[in-house]
C-alpha cells in the first residue's frame, strides 16, 4: 500500500494525503508527512485509520440526519449558548469576513456536557443520540490525541503532553464535536455574497472533519503568517468529500502555541449555484481545544502566556468585535 501520494486538485494544488495504515509501525514516516503539511499548508487528508471506523462514521451521519430532521421547535429547546459553546443553531453564525449569517444548522456538544441541560434530552432527540454521538467522541479524542502527540514531539515537549492539555470529562473541558447540516437549496440561487459557511479559521489546537461522498463545497486557502490575522490570499481549492476519510487542519490555538510554525488556514464552505449538487450536505466536526486551565506557551515564548480560556474568550470577542465592528461601518447598531 502506499505509504502516501499527494494528489492534485482541479486547480493545481497539493493536498497532502496521508495513510494510517500500521500507525505503530509507521509512525516516524507518518509523523513525517503530517508535519511537513503542518509547517505548509495546515491542512492534510488522513485515510487509512482503525477509528472511527468508514462504519462508525456512517453511523454517525445517520444519527446526525435524524436529529436534523426533528421539528425546529424541539431542537430549539437546546438553543446555542456563546459562554458554553454548545447548543444548536439556525442561520445565525455570522462570520468576519462576509457579515452574512451562514446557510446552515449546527448543534455543538461537549462530552463532560452528556448528562446536563446543555445537551438535547432523550425525549428531545433520537433513539442513541447521546451512546452514539459521546462514542463517537471518545473515538475522535483518541485519535486527536495520536495526531497530537505528534506535534508534542515536534515542539520539544513530552509525547503526551496535549493529551494532558486536553482531559474531556474534567468541567473544564473546551473540545467539543459539531454536527453540522446545509440545507438542500435545489432552484435557489443565492447571491454570491452568501455561503453555506463564510471563510475562518478554527479557533482549536487540530480539527478533524468528516464529510460524504458527493456533498462537496468545502474550499481551503493556506498562506496565513501569525495566528492572529485576518489576513487570508485568494487563491482557494475545492477539497472533495470522501465518507471515510478525515480531513484535518490545524486551528489558531496549535499556531500560537508552536510560535506561528503550524499554520491554522481559511477555509470555507461554497453555496452551490442553480444547476449545481444543490442538495443536502451534512458534515461533522470534531474540535480539540485545551482546558480552560491549561496555560499556552510556545518553545520560542513568541506571545505571551495565557491559559486556554483565555485564548478562546480573545478569540471569540475578535470575531465579534469584528462583527460590530462591519455593522457600525455600515451604519447598523449591533445587537
Ligand atoms: O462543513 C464543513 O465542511 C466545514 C465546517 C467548519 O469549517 C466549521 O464548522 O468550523
Ligand atoms: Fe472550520
Amino acid at each position: 500500500m502506499a505509504a502516501s501520494t499527494e494528489e492534485l486538485d482541479c486547480k493545481q494544488r497539493m493536498i497532502p494525503r496521508i495513510s494510517l495504515h500500521n500507525f505503530d509501525e509507521r509512525k516516524d514516516e507518518i509523523s513525517t508527512q503530517i508535519l511537513h503539511a503542518a509547517e505548509n499548508s495546515g491542512f492534510f487528508i488522513l485515510e487509512d485509520q482503525i477509528s472511527p471506523s468508514v462504519s462508525e462514521i456512517e453511523e454517525i451521519f445517520h444519527i446526525a440526519e435524524k436529529f436534523f430532521a426533528l421539528p425546529e421547535s424541539v431542537k430549539a429547546k437546546n438553543p446555542f449558548k456563546r459562554l458554553e459553546n454548545a447548543g444548536w443553531e439556525m442561520n445565525s453564525q455570522i462570520r468576519p469576513s462576509t457579515g452574512l449569517p451562514d446557510q446552515k444548522e449546527s448543534i455543538q456538544l461537549q462530552y463532560h456536557h452528556r448528562n446536563s441541560a446543555f445537551w438535547p434530552s432523550d425525549e428531545d432527540a433520537p433513539e442513541g443520540f447521546k451512546e452514539a454521538t459521546t462514542s463517537f467522541m471518545e473515538k475522535a479524542h483518541v485519535l486527536s490525541m495520536k495526531l497530537l502527540s505528534i506535534f508534542a514531539v515536534a515542539l520539544g515537549f513530552s509525547e503526551d503532553f496535549f493529551d494532558k492539555a486536553h482531559i474531556i470529562n474534567r468541567s473544564d473541558a473546551q473540545s467539543t464535536l459539531r454536527l453540522l447540516h446545509y440545507h438542500d437549496i435545489t432552484g435557489t440561487q443565492f447571491p454570491s455574497s452568501y455561503w453555506r459557511a463564510g471563510a475562518h479559521t478554527d479557533f482549536d489546537c487540530l480539527t478533524l472533519l468528516f464529510q460524504r461522498t458527493g456533498e462537496d463545497g468545502l474550499e481551503i486557502c493556506p498562506g496565513r503568517e501569525a495566528h492572529t490575522s485576518f489576513g487570508m490570499g485568494d487563491q482557494w481549492t475545492p477539497v472533495k468529500a470522501q465518507t471515510g476519510e478525515i480531513v484535518c487542519n490545524i486551528g489558531d490555538m496549535l499556531m500560537a502555541w508552536s510560535d506561528d510554525r503550524f499554520k491554522s488556514l481559511f477555509h470555507r464552505v461554497r453555496c452551490p449555484g442553480v444547476g449545481e449538487h444543490q442538495h443536502a450536505r451534512y458534515s461533522i466536526a470534531y474540535f480539540n481545544q485545551a482546558n480552560e486551565i491549561v496555560e499556552i506557551q510556545g518553545p520560542l515564548g513568541k506571545y505571551p502566556t495565557m491559559t486556554a480560556h483565555q485564548y478562546i474568550r480573545d478569540a471569540v470577542n475578535r470575531n465579534y468585535g469584528q462583527i460590530e465592528k462591519m455593522r457600525a461601518e455600515s451604519g447598523n447598531s449591533a445587537e
